[in-house]
Parts: structure tokens; sequence; C-alpha cells
């Protein structure tokens, strides 16, 4: 869609710092700003923030911004925005004048039996949701959220079509043996599709600083390699996990859960914290560590099987994990001057002999839910 854009009323009225932290070079842009701007192919959603489906007309407005002496935060997204996201971006527009978030279900990182098909999109409601923020960042005079980035597979990959199978036919970026531990053993294509993502949005949005959730700790191990590895100008900002009032780690992925999973779906929370206390009761070594976690998912997973199927919760551990915080490899003792990460992922099941009121979350209960979470276990000395 071609279109003639105005230029927002942002540029010319809105102070802005060009460095972080401290905010503590704000001036008045020089007119006439983004002068080379012409994203005929940017559609103007609200006061300040730009919708892009195409890489040249964002190219294009991200050079002006550079011009301008304006900084970029990323914040790469699947959509099915939630306060975990809306945390990222509040963190981003605190450290950048400029925010762009992007919106795209990478096929790449999904496995063929995985849940591609059917995982969440909700656009009409995350345009809603960054627009409602972006007025909110408007009165506390922080960054703005300036472009949405939300392409079509064909953009994304424009010589072969996505491959997810093992083998792989295409372009990709892979960390071994990093994406293959935990989540890429259970999920083996997952980091080299989100690796290759990645890159891909890094060198299209040229950002000076690109943030990801704790939520997904071993993703940010990866992206802080990628970054490494290739040289990539661009300083990679982790946020915290946002949880909902039990302890639950957000995630899109919740809305499948359904009451009764949702109920029983805390127990990975509460094995990482049960192994937690043990670190900071003193304890190094990894059985000392691991032992009470392991123990409350085997109890919770007997307390459900002695249930009837129209209350019980099926789920499976995949892993519960102490590991070394940069290679994500397993410890038999943390070294207290590094810390170490404690995770885990679990898998709920379908949801068994549904009542005719039960509350089963989209998808009627019946896909099934893989939730992930962890604790760092920060340096002592
Ligand atoms: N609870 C959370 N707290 C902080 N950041 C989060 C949280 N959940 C997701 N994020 C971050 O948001 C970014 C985009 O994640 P994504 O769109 O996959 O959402 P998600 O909730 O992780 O979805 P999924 O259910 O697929 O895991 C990632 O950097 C991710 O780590
Ligand atoms: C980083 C990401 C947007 C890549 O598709 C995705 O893995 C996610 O949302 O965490
Ligand atoms: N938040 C990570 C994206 C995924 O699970 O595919």
């Amino acid at each position: 869609m071609a279109r003639s854009i105005r230029l927002p009323a942002v540029f010319s009225l809105r102070a802005f710092a060009g460095k972080v932290p401290g905010r503590t070079s704000v001036r008045q842009p020089t007119k006439p700003a983004l002068r080379n701007f012409s994203a005929s192919h940017a559609l103007r959603l609200l006061s300040s923030t730009h919708i892009f489906h195409d890489v040249a007309p964002l190219r294009s407005y991200r050079r002006d911004l550079l011009l301008n002496k304006r900084t970029v935060g990323l914040v790469p997204t699947m959509g099915a925005l939630h306060d975990g996201h809306l945390s990222l971006v509040r963190q981003a527009a605190a450290e950048n004048t400029d925010v762009f978030v992007t919106v795209y279900v990478n096929p790449t990182q999904f496995g063929l039996n995985e849940d591609l098909a059917s995982y969440p999109k909700t656009w009409e409601t995350d345009l809603a949701m960054l627009e409602s923020l972006d007025k909110e960042l408007a009165k506390s005079g922080a960054g703005r959220v300036s472009a949405i980035f939300a392409p079509n597979t064909k953009t994304m990959y424009p010589t072969l079509p996505p491959d997810s199978s093992i083998p792989g036919v295409g372009s990709f970026v892979e960390m071994r043996p990093l994406g293959q531990l935990l989540e890429g053993a259970s999920r083996p294509v997952f980091f080299r599709g989100v690796a290759t993502v990645c890159m891909k949005l890094f060198n299209i949005c040229a950002p000076e600083r690109v943030y990801f959730g704790q939520k997904d700790i071993q993703q940010t191990v990866v992206i802080k390699r990628l970054v490494k590895d290739f040289h990539l100008d661009t300083e990679v900002r982790i946020g915290p996990t946002q949880r909902e009032g039990d302890g639950l780690a957000m995630s899109s992925r919740n809305v499948y859960l359904g009451a009764r999973r949702r109920a029983v779906g805390i127990v990975l929370n509460q094995a990482l914290r049960r192994a937690e206390s043990q670190y900071h009761d003193g304890k190094r070594k990894r059985g000392d560590i691991l032992w009470p976690a392991n123990a409350h998912a085997d109890g919770v997973l007997m307390e459900q099987e002695a249930l009837e199927p129209q209350e019980r919760v099926r789920f499976e551990v995949d892993y519960i994990s102490l590991a070394d915080p940069d290679t994500m490899e397993e410890l038999d003792e943390v070294d207290e001057s590094k810390g170490a990460i404690l995770s885990g992922a679990v898998k709920m099941l379908p949801v068994e002999s549904p009542g005719d009121d039960e509350e089963l979350g989209v998808g009627g209960g019946q896909i099934p839910v893989r939730l992930i979470d962890n604790i760092v276990l920060s340096p002592m000395r």
C-alpha cells in the first residue's frame, strides 16, 4: 500500500536523548527532522508509530533516525503480546529515543510437529496495547514506540521457502553445541531458527540495543553468542521475567492452559525456587541443589496421578537443569564467582475428561503446552 506520510509531530516536538543511561544530554532535534524520510510503504498508525511490512522503507526510516542522532532499541516478538513484552518495550524506551517492535511468527524455529499452526495471533490487540503503551511513554518523556515491523515470510525468507526439517535447506545461523542443549534437545531446530531470524532482524533494523526477556534464558545466551561471534554492532539487554501473582512466568502460550492446567503449571516455578533456596543456604553441589526441585515435581506428579481423570492434570518434566551461564552446559558444582542458571521445562498434556462447564482455555484444553522457567543464581563474590 503506497501512502504519503506526514512527518510525525513527535519529531518536531519531543525532546530526545542520544545516550543512555541517564538521558543526560536531552535536547531538541534540529530541523528539518528526518528530511530524507520517504517511507511510502509505512502506514502511520498513531501519533508517532509507523507500521512497516517491507524492508526498504524501514531501512530508509532507520537511516534518517541515525542521521538525526536518534537511537533504536529493538524488541523482537512473535506477537500475542502480554506484560512481559511490554516490560521490554518500557526498558527499551528508557534507554533509546526510538523503540522498534517486530511482530513475526518465525516458522523456522518451530519443528515440524510443533505448534506453529495454532500459535496465537492477536494483531489488533497487539496494536492496541502498543498504542496505549506509547501514550503512557509520551507522558513520561521516555523514548517512543517508533516503528512496528510486521513482515511476511517471503520478505524474511526471500530466496527459499522456510524449512523446519532437521537437515534444513536454506541459509541458517547455528551455535553448536549451545543450540542443541536443553530447549534445543527437545526442539532441535529451535535455536537455529531463532538465531537466523534475529540475524535478519538485526541487519534490517540496525539497532543500538536489542531487548530479550530472561524468561527465555537460553535464547538470551544464544543471542549474546550471535552478537559476539558475528561481531554484530549492538548491545544485548535482558529484561526480568514478568510473572502472574502466583509466580507463573507470563507467556503467550499460557492462553492454552485453561483453569485446571493453569493451577498445576506453577509446579515448575515452585521446584526451581526450592533449588534456589539450597544455593542461598550455601549448597554448591549439583545433587544438593537439585534434589528438592526433583522431589517437588515428582510429588506433584504423584498427587495428580492419584486423582480421577476429570480432575487430574497430566504433565511430563522435560528437564530441570543446573547450568553454566555462558555455555548452558550442565554443572556438577557451582563456581561461586560465576554463579549458574537453574532452568526447567514441563509439558502440560491435554486435559482428560473435560467437564461441561470447565474453563479449558484456547484449544479446548487439547493443545499440549510447553512451560519453561528459570532462576539465575548470582555470583557470590
Ligand atoms: N514473562 C516474560 N517476561 C519478560 N520477557 C518475556 C516474558 N515472556 C516473553 N518475554 C520475552 O518477549 C520476547 C518475545 O517473546 P515471545 O513473543 O516468544 O513471547 P512468549 O510469551 O515467550 O511466547 P511463547 O509462549 O512462545 O514462549 C522474548 O524476548 C521473550 O523472552
Ligand atoms: C526472539 C524471537 C522473536 C525470534 O522469533 C522469538 O524466539 C521470541 O519471541 O522469543
Ligand atoms: N519465546 C520463545 C519462542 C518460542 O517458544 O518459539
